[in-house]
């Protein structure tokens, strides 16, 4: 069967168990939906249960389906990386070889002090760190001397943080624009800058939803791209848009969390188009999967499964629905950073009786190739389609 419409929504850091190369990443026994599922009480999630989450791999109080409403499986990463740009760039197609470039040591000294030297201001801590920690950290020193701070993780990433009232948001955006331009040279190859202002006091600072993203280009045209030069609809909601660089979509629309990004997927399904709507729903990542809270992931994912029933009602006869994540990020696994593991596939339209086993894919671009074979745009280089099965 042939779709006019694919929904997919990128559960951004639910990965399902570890993958057979965990170890080359430090993630043996790294297990995002099955830790959580262990740990969190009254946990259930009744929805997702039916479409057949369970039957994938073992989760307590998520049983396996005897009818499963969806296909399920689940796929795996064959890049060298596990950040979100590589996750969601081989689910589009490309193959990520050579790793992105990382700073576990901080950017270099030439690099900083040309960017203080660009900005008018001095940078603070310049290491690895959790977002919010170095806010506990540095922020106090921040709101005293206007120096910004920023810093990395195990992805390659240059985050600035800076309160909202000591530079204001236009010029951290514009500091941004500077690093991006730095750090694209070669000798750097960063992927993403990531603005990442914030407000309140010290001891009390909070994140705020103004953060942006400054990524790379994707290095080959993407499935994405493919629709949009047969004149089909690609739709990015939430964190889309900044993780392909604006590459291969014909509309873009921001999020402010996980449930507004729902809501706004539930305004593209009531739209005429054909092509696709792309959703990433980063809270998981961020607010809970970085910052080891295994309770406010639980909660989160809870929250999520609620809508379920609400998106599949407003799916019409030939639309098609995938759900997946780009990465897994355990909140019991050591350290803050994401974790190497499998990512659930589930895979609805109206018509399925029983939902049948996809098994594991070898490569997260079998999605990709899947639904350039629905929209019979080019096959990417990689991954294998599943639309007869569907
Ligand atoms: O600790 P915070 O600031 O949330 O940062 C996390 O968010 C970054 C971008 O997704 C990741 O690389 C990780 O460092
Ligand atoms: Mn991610
Ligand atoms: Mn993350």
């Amino acid at each position: 069967m042939r779709f006019s419409r694919v929904f997919l929504i990128v559960m951004d850091s639910v990965g399902i168990g570890e993958q057979p190369d965990a170890p080359k990443f430090k993630d043996e026994g790294a297990n995002t939906l099955g830790h959580i599922a262990e740990r969190v009480e009254n946990f259930s999630l009744p929805n997702l249960a039916k479409l057949g989450l369970g039957n994938i791999a073992p989760l307590r109080n998520v049983p396996i389906a005897e009818q499963p409403a969806a296909h399920y499986g689940k796929m795996q990463e064959i890049s060298m990386g596990k950040d979100t740009s590589t996750g969601h760039w081989e689910i589009m197609g490309l193959h990520v070889s050579t790793p992105f470039n990382t700073y576990p040591d901080g950017f270099p000294a030439a690099l900083i002090s040309e960017f203080e030297e660009r900005i008018g201001r001095k940078v603070l801590g310049n290491k690895v760190a959790s977002g919010t920690d170095i806010l506990d950290e540095l922020g106090p020193e921040h709101m005293k001397t206007g120096a910004i701070i920023v810093y990395t993780s195990a992805d390659s990433v240059f985050q600035i943080a800076a309160h909202e009232e000591i530079v204001p948001l236009q010029e951290l955006y514009r500091i941004c624009e500077i690093a991006r331009e730095l750090t694209l040279r070669d000798e750097y190859a960063v992927t993403r800058v990531i603005a990442r202002p914030f407000v309140g006091e010290p001891g009390n600072f909070t994140r705020t939803s103004n953060r942006h993203d400054y990524s790379v280009k994707p290095f080959a045209p993407t499935v994405m791209n493919e629709l949009q030069a047969a004149g089909l609809s690609s739709i990015a909601l939430g964190k889309i848009s900044d993780i392909y660089a604006e590459e291969g979509i014909t509309k873009s629309i921001r999020t402010k969390d996980n449930m507004d990004g729902v809501d706004q997927l539930l305004g593209t399904i009531k739209e005429t188009f054909t092509g696709l709507s792309f959703v990433n729903l980063v809270d998981f990542d961020a607010k809970y999967g970085h910052r080891r809270d295994p309770q406010g992931y639980g909660q989160a994912l809870m929250e999520f499964d609620a809508r379920i029933p609400e998106i599949l009602g407003a799916l019409k006869e030939d639309d098609l629905l995938v759900i997946t994540a780009d990465h897994g990020n355990d909140p019991v696994h050591h350290g803050t950073d994401h974790t190497r593991e499998y990512v659930p596939l589930l895979v609805f339209h109206k018509g399925i009786e029983t939902g049948t086993d996809l098994g594991i894919r070898e490569t997260f671009a079998d999605l990709g190739a899947t639904i350039a074979d629905n929209f019979g745009v080019p096959s990417p280089a990689i991954g294998k389609s599943f639309l007869s099965r569907v």
